[in-house]
């Protein structure tokens, strides 16, 4: 008995079939299913790189022969690395030359397999080289993972007018020592610009802490900001840095400062004006070198003026300010924010998701994203996830944002001065009530119709009215469900079919 190949992932793999002769496409079907992959299947060239071209996430492993009636399978190997590194392709041929083999593993094949071959042999090498694609897959995901952490705000900038200006005084402002006040909306990016700030600045090698200060109640405050000594208060158990300490030769962003106790405030103002801490608890102040800025979405000017928040430590904050727009005030933003979010979502959740459709485009310019760059953010990484082809549909977007698609009519509930164009404002009525009911199935038509009370045929009729997703979906599965039967030959490649050409040196 061949020993069994290694068990498969918890998750069906899919495994991509390509030979002319559909009873070897067959077989090898039974054998993959039987170990508990999904098996597509294509019959030649050109079906198998509109497969591993349409198939919503890369192949890990495909198995190809190598000369087939409208190719070869070097093009096929071509495509499936081209689309995934991760990728495995082993190559099955009948006459083992030395150059098809090397030409085949040039191209980046996993191994090269001469027909006749058993099911147990082919079964036991899948299985190895598809231990290696997930390595490699895994790979990929932590090394996306990792830039992300390591250069995160070098990728900062939006393309329009006022992230370019930030961007340019950022440049400016980095070498110096200046504090910086920046303010917008939540969201907007604020704390990136500061990490940006502190990355371009010689404190680079320095830390970079932030502190939010409003999260902790007033006492605790300072001493986390300027630590304390051995019992300073109950509680207060071994002596602590504090935040300005620890932060020395680097830069402190106070997020949230319109949000500092006004005691607190008075210490630090002493702190930028004399670049000193007390710790509490401290007989003596200690020196520290430390870059501040602070970040808030409050109006602070409002603040100083009902005289919540000191007007002196203001002036000392605001020696540069840097006001963050909300991202419905930079159109250009969304999208080039959006695709830049992608590859990096796509990476991490292992899927090859590339583009936007033009619809969903459409919806993301007419949102107005009150959560700012961090919805927008989010909304990819879920979109990335919902996806089910190369590129992000209406359908993945939430509802709130979906419906806003070129919406090419109000939703009216009075009949304006002019009248209306009543099958346009129903449709869209229509429209945005499926793509609610689909958000809130999860996508499952069958449920999404019952939540309209419509009939699954009704629904679909309506979704391809209004180019909603696409035909098929629930009931259709592979590319092709070849037959269950599961009587397998000894070997495989030598007696399914006839060659198609004679001598065509396979
Ligand atoms: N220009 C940008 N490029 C890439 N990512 C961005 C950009 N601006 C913001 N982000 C991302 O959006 C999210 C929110 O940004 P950030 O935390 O800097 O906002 P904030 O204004 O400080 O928010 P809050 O006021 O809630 O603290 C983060 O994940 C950040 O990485």
């Amino acid at each position: 008995m061949a020993p069994a190949p290694p068990s498969p992932p918890p998750h069906a793999t899919r495994v991509l079939v390509v030979d002319d002769e559909p009873g070897l496409r067959q077989v090898l079907d039974i054998t993959f299913r039987r170990h508990g992959y999904d098996v597509a299947q294509a019959p030649g060239v050109k079906p198998a790189l509109e497969a591993i071209r349409q198939a919503p996430q890369p192949f890990p492993l495909v198995l190809t022969d190598l000369l087939m009636p409208d190719g070869s399978g070097i093009d096929v190997l071509t495509a499936a690395k081209a689309r995934n590194a991760a990728t495995e392709v082993i190559v099955m041929t009948a006459h083992s030359t030395v150059e098809s083999a090397i030409e085949a593993m040039r191209g980046g094949a996993y191994d090269f397999v001469t027909k006749p071959f058993s099911p147990a042999e082919i079964a036991a090498l899948g299985a190895k080289a598809l231990e290696k694609s997930s390595i490699v897959a895994e790979n990929q995901r932590l090394r996306a993972q990792l830039e992300r952490l390591e250069a995160p705000s070098r990728e900062l900038l939006g393309a329009g007018a006022a992230m370019q200006a930030i961007g340019d005084l950022i440049d400016k402002i980095a070498p110096t020592r200046t504090t910086v006040l920046i303010t917008g909306e939540s969201g907007t990016g604020k704390e990136r610009i500061a990490r940006a700030i502190h990355e371009r600045s010689d404190r680079a090698k320095g830390p970079f802490l932030v502190v939010n200060c409003g999260a902790l109640p007033e006492a605790l405050m300072e001493s986390e900001l300027f630590g304390h000594e051995k019992g300073a208060f109950t509680g207060a158990g071994a002596r602590a840095l504090g935040l300005f300490r620890e932060a020395d030769g680097g830069t402190v962003l106070l997020d949230e400062v319109g949000e500092l106790p006004a005691a607190l405030q008075v210490k630090l103002l002493r702190v930028l004006q004399e670049r000193k801490v007390r710790p509490v608890g401290a007989a003596a102040e200690l020196p520290v070198d430390v870059r501040v800025l602070a970040a808030t979405n409050r109006d602070v000017e409002a603040e100083v003026r009902a005289s919540s928040f000191r007007q002196d430590l203001y002036y000392r904050l605001n020696v540069i300010r840097i006001e963050v727009p909300p991202l419905r005030d930079r159109p250009g933003d969304v999208i080039r924010l959006a695709q830049h979010f992608l590859p990096r979502f796509a990476a991490e959740l292992g899927k090859d998701v590339r583009g936007l459709a033009a619809d969903a485009q459409r919806a993301l310019n007419a949102y107005p994203f009150p959560g700012n760059v961090r919805e927008l953010e989010n909304m990819m990484e879920r979109a990335v996830a919902l996806a089910s082809g190369p590129s992000i549909g209406l359908g993945d977007l939430p509802s709130a944002v979906s419906g806003l698609s070129a919406s090419p009519s109000p939703m009216l509930t009075e009949l304006p001065e002019g009248g209306c164009a009543l099958d346009e404002v129903l449709g869209e009525v229509e429209r945005r009530l499926i793509l609610q009911a689909l958000e809130r199935s999860g996508g499952v038509r069958k449920a999404a119709a019952k939540l309209l009370g419509v009939t699954f045929r009704s629904l679909r009729y309506r979704l391809a009215k209004h180019a909603l997703g696409e035909e098929g979906g629930e009931e259709d599965d592979d590319l092709e469900a070849p037959g269950r039967e599961s009587s397998l030959p000894e070997r495989v490649g030598d007696d399914f079919g006839h060659r198609r050409s004679p001598g065509a040196g396979k």
